[in-house]
């Protein structure tokens, strides 16, 4: 399992400058609208600094980390949903994302060409959420005459049919239905096979500047215009130079900037928060690994991510946290400070356990 989130965002914002420095690629990013025609996937490893000291504890020979993957698309405009600029069409590409990341210009650097003429965040995040919205109604308004006939025949559960004339009513009220379906008594679920863009959880992305970085009265405001929706700031053309730079002199950079955290870092630690996400590790003399499940998941499920046998023969878990591990200096010394718990099929995972599992095959 990996956490996939789609880029979206108006042409010109900067999607592919953020993805380049996220993915460490170099896809076309120029100062023009729709620069971006066929979409970039891109797979990037999670920095956590716990795998390396997992494998000096177990001698490993190399670390996993978890991975985020991110696909850039192209500029969606007004009226894209009309045809508009290139139209909707390529929203498809991110139909299985997990959650769509909209990246927004705040930054006033006049060179860049702005598709509306003006930096204005609010206007910007209205008019790609309700090219969102569009797109869904016309995939719901689609599904209806093919799902009254099934259902007609049969066929089709009638549930279906309501949830998706339910979706409609939602969006034609200009609401997405991440925010609006469970209000209304839409069950989402009935809806999956639809894969549905608003039903999504969205993330934002604030591509400011120097200055903006450091206005806090500005960026609380943006906060609060996008909450509860995560969002994150930063510089994009920034991010794209620190990837050029020797980690140190990059944190340097970072720090002179008034930032702590990289884009990456930044988004995901947003994303797992939005998704419910946490990650479990693993350790041993051939890796230390990263592993991605969900919040809540028991230790089964959670053994479920690394192969669907250990899942299906689970008997236990021998779990130490990775504090606990860390404080004793060995996996043997933390077992014999009473450390390392068995625990069984309803243990509930916390984030940095360190697990073993047992399995029968
Ligand atoms: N924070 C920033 N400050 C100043 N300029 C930036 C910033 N971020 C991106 N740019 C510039 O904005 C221009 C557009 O960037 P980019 O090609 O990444 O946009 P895009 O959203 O991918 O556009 P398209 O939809 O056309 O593919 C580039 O010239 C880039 O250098
Ligand atoms: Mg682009």
């Amino acid at each position: 399992m990996a956490l996939t989130l789609g880029i979206v965002g108006l042409p010109n914002v900067g999607k592919s400058t953020l993805f380049n420095a996220l993915t460490r690629n170099d896809v076309l990013a120029a100062n023009y609208p729709f620069a971006t025609i066929e979409p970039n996937v891109g797979v990037v490893p999670l920095p956590d600094r716990r795998l390396d000291v997992l494998a000096g504890i177990s001698g490993s020979e190399k670390v996993v980390p978890a991975t985020v993957s991110f696909v850039d698309i192209a500029g969606i405009v007004k009226g894209a949903s009309e045809g508009e600029g290139l139209g909707n069409q390529f929203l498809a590409t991110i139909r299985e994302a997990d959650a769509i990341c909209q990246v927004v210009r705040v930054f006033s650097d006049p060179d860049v060409v702005h598709v509306d003429g003006r930096v204005d965040p609010a206007a910007d995040i209205d008019t790609v959420a309700t090219e969102l919205v569009l797109a869904d109604l016309q995939t719901l308004e689609k599904a209806v005459p093919r799902l009254e006939k099934d259902v007609k025949g049969k066929r089709a559960d009638p549930a279906v049919l309501a949830a998706v004339q339910g979706a409609i009513a939602v969006l034609e009220r200009g609401t997405t239905l991440f925010q609006g379906a469970t209000a209304a008594g839409v069950d989402l679920a009935l809806l999956s096979e639809l894969t549905l863009l608003t039903s999504k959880p969205f993330v934002y992305v604030f591509n400011t500047d120097e200055a903006g970085l450091g206005d806090t009265a500005r960026r609380a405001e943006l906060e609060a215009l996008v909450a509860p929706a995560g969002c994150v700031f930063l510089d994009a053309a920034v991010e794209s130079e620190l990837v050029e730079l020797e980690p140190e002199d990059a944190a340097e950079m970072l720090a002179s900037t008034g930032q702590t955290e990289s884009g990456l870092d930044q988004l995901a630690r947003v994303g797992f928060s939005t998704l419910g996400l946490q990650t479990y590790l693993t350790t041993g003399p051939k890796e230390s690994r990263a592993w991605t499940i969900r919040r809540g998941w028991t230790a089964p499920q959670a053994a479920g991510v690394i192969h669907t046998d250990f899942q299906r023969g689970f008997i236990k878990a021998e779990v130490v946290s990775f504090d606990d591990l860390v404080d004793a200096g060995s996996h043997a010394e933390a077992k014999s400070r009473g450390k390392v718990r068995i625990e069984g099929k309803d243990y509930v995972m916390a984030d940095g356990d360190v697990v073993e599992f047992r399995f029968n095959v």
